[in-house]
């Protein structure tokens, strides 16, 4: 039963499935991702809404999620001068968003924070051909639009021409004329689309290019972000931010610069011609009608605007929802609770369902709206222009002039609209994005610290007065003095909860000490390179976590330098090579998520050997040992004690029996150091170890 338990949970990939059975908001075209609306509709309950909620999906040209790009392999080098862009693109200020989306502080984000960052990325000072790119698309646009406007002129010369064939015009003239006004009309169609195609296929190259940019520098700052920010976020929330965040880029980027400033140059131009063609009182309708237009689609869409914001927070809650649950299947199923998860899941859907049909309510108001005022509009032009006809101001061609000028003002127009609101979404979902980015790490290297070269002869670790709490009034390490010396293989050992792995947690300077230093071969270790640091400790942690690939690649990853020989030499030396060469796939065996697809003892190999290969001066053993039985425990004791000779080593253990050898054995206590001493030494002083020890040995 175990057994088929695993390999169900093993078959799933949570990140894959998370995404296809989140709250089914396809930002845009949905024909994309048909695995997503199957899972959607299989995974929800009944009350599950459809895609029918969702606003329409928009021409976006460049329909990529970003997450792709975001898990790009290459990392542009350019992109850390337009991370320390973008983040310098934002005013410091404490916003309530980002704790409500991340547990953290993080800065406030305005929409022109946002263009500007983009700005930044779509107009690049170091890249020159991304902005000779930007050039041609524009140019190309600019001449699309002109042969566009050009298109109701040609045709009012064809209709005018027509008008006069039987009056004074020779027929002959008049059709000739007609006839090379409408191949002209044909021609400027023809090449009105074809420079737009051309427009979209060179401004493709752009807008990915800096999609990718930006998502591996939101990548690259998760990162860089604090331990602290990791434990409290949650991965649903994060994930989703920048999955919509970077779609919206994309929109963003494109409606930016081809729907926008287009649109307003078309107004412009098209209301100008009215005004001179055709005079005032037409410009005055067109002019009138873009405004009235303009102020009810601004107006609708900010009132409308909060209901995205309750559907992206309803859609993080249930993307978090079916992530933990789904992490925890086991459990679920130990503790007969799948009705419990799926109530709890709906609940969050429900939220999200609320929200949505609010959305698309108020979209239907907007969209009704924004027609009744092009209609009115439209009516009292086409009244004007009958009433010029009638008075002999106009000829017909002028009529079908106007009305083509007009209709050809209602496609942007519309889409402006339509752009605009989105826009104003895709905005918001990059908002937390940017917020993200704005999110500080407060552990980082001092400019030009010390690059802290340590090696076996000098690897000495030394706690002094170390006072540390995660949360106030609950203090973890009271005045914690100890001195190991390089070389020496010290354990530690305590009561459960006594500041074990804390202490390792400090070491690796993922946390910081209220007061006290901490020294690493006589250097502070707040003074010296953050990397540097952390290369020169190699640990195997309590909860050793593989990553979704093959074992050769987990071993691997402790020195991705290291050559095939040398990883599996490492894992010989953990005792694993025997086990591996034994599989059907051997090295190449995948591991599953998470490494759920090996045994407890397996992953604590694997991890023991990628400690190994990293062949660091001082070496972390967290409970190393803990999942392993006997036999193999021993091998591997006799292992680690070859790989530690030499090394500065820290053991944490419960087990009092393989630690038994250590040099010295520190007994945490009471947020310090209360007993230290060999084995021998300790039982005589009759202390906690003595229990300990008593208690593991009782027959
Ligand atoms: N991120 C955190 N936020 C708040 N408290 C924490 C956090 N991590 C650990 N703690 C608390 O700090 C204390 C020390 O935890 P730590 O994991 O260091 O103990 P340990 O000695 O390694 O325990 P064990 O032997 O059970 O693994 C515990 O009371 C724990 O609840």
């Amino acid at each position: 039963m175990a057994l088929l338990l695993r390999s169900v949970r093993n078959s799933c990939n949570f990140g894959q499935f998370t995404r296809h059975l989140s709250t089914g908001r396809v930002y845009r075209a949905p024909v994309k991702y048909p695995n997503y609306f199957l899972a959607t509709r299989v995974l929800s309950t009944n009350k599950f809404h459809t895609s029918a909620t969702h606003e329409k999906p928009s021409q976006n040209p460049f329909g990529t999620s970003g997450v792709g790009n975001f898990f790009a392999k290459k990392r542009p080098k350019k992109g850390v001068q337009h991370h320390q862009q973008v983040r310098n693109c934002f005013h410091p200020g404490i916003s309530s968003g980002a704790r409500e989306v991340f547990g953290v502080d993080g800065p406030e984000v305005t929409s022109t924070d946002m263009v500007k960052a983009m700005m930044a990325y779509i107009w690049p000072k170091d890249d020159s051909l991304v902005r000779k790119r930007v050039v041609i698309s524009l140019s190309l646009l600019a001449a699309a639009k002109l042969l566009n406007v050009g298109v109701p002129f040609l045709f009012k010369g064809a209709v005018d021409a027509l008008s006069v064939l039987n009056v004074n015009t020779p027929a002959d003239t008049a059709l000739t004329l007609t006839t090379s006004l409408l191949i002209g009309y044909g021609i400027a169609r023809l090449g009105a689309a074809g420079f737009n195609e051309l427009r979209n296929a060179v401004f493709a190259r752009v807008a990915q290019h800096s999609i990718r940019r930006i998502a591996t520098n939101v990548f690259m700052h998760l990162h860089n972000l604090d331990l602290s920010f990791h434990l409290n976020r949650q991965t649903g929330a994060v994930s989703k931010t920048i999955d919509r965040g970077s779609r919206g880029i994309n929109f963003v980027l494109s409606a930016m610069v081809f729907n926008i400033v287009p649109t307003i140059f078309e107004l412009a131009l098209v209301s100008s011609i009215l005004g001179i063609k055709c005079g005032a009182a037409f410009a005055g309708i067109s002019m009138g009608c873009v405004g009235v237009y303009a102020l009810y689609t601004l107006g609708v869409t900010q009132w409308r605007t909060k209901y995205r914001v309750f559907m992206n927070q309803a859609e993080n809650e249930a993307g978090n929802k079916a992530i933990d649950s789904l992490i925890n299947y086991e459990t679920v199923k130990y503790f007969n609770n799948e009705k419990y998860e799926t109530n709890q899941y709906d609940a969050s859907l429900k939220k999200y369902k609320d929200a949505s049909l609010k959305t698309s309510s108020s979209l239907a108001l907007l969209n009704f709206g924004q027609n009744a005022i092009f209609s009115v509009a439209l009516s009292a032009i086409m009244v004007l222009a009958a009433k010029e006809i009638a008075a002999g101001n106009m000829t017909v061609g002028d009529l079908v002039m106007v009305n083509g000028l007009l209709f050809q003002l209602s496609i942007p127009l519309g889409f402006l609209g339509s752009v605009y609101r989105e826009v104003r979404q895709a905005l918001l979902d990059m908002r937390s994005m940017f917020m993200l980015m704005g999110v500080d790490s407060k552990i980082q290297s001092k400019p030009s610290a010390p690059y802290l070269y340590v090696d076996r002869t000098n690897a000495s670790i030394e706690f002094r007065n170390v006072c540390f709490q995660y949360e106030t009034g609950k203090a973890v390490f009271d005045q914690l003095t100890f001195e190991i010396p390089a070389g020496r293989k010290i354990a530690f050992v305590g009561g459960s909860g006594s500041g074990k792995s804390s202490m390792v947690r400090l070491l690796y300077r993922f946390f910081e000490p209220i007061s006290g230093d901490i020294l690493i071969g006589g250097q502070n270790i707040k003074d010296v390179d953050l990397n540097s640091l952390r290369k020169a400790i190699a640990i195997v942690p309590q909860d050793s976590v593989l990553f979704h690939d093959t074992i050769r690649h987990n071993i691997h990853y402790g020195n991705l330098k290291k050559n095939q020989d040398e990883v599996e030499v490492a894992a010989k030396m953990a005792d694993l090579h025997d086990s591996i060469v034994q599989w059907p796939n051997g090295y190449a065996t995948q591991v599953g998520e998470r490494g759920l697809k090996l045994s407890g003892g397996e992953k604590q190999r694997v991890a023991i050997a990628r400690a190994i290969l990293k062949n660091a001066p001082i070496l972390v053993f967290d409970e190393a040992t803990s999942s392993l039985d006997s036999i193999t425990e021993h091998n591997i004791l006799q292992a680690l004690a070859r790989a530690t000779e030499g090394r500065t080593s820290i053991c944490i253990a419960h087990r009092l029996s393989t630690v038994m050898d250590a040099d010295e054995i520190f007994v945490l206590e009471n947020g310090c150091v209360g007993d230290r001493g060999t084995h021998q030494e300790l039982l005589q002083k009759g202390g906690l170890y003595t229990k300990l020890w008593e208690t593991q040995n009782k027959k």
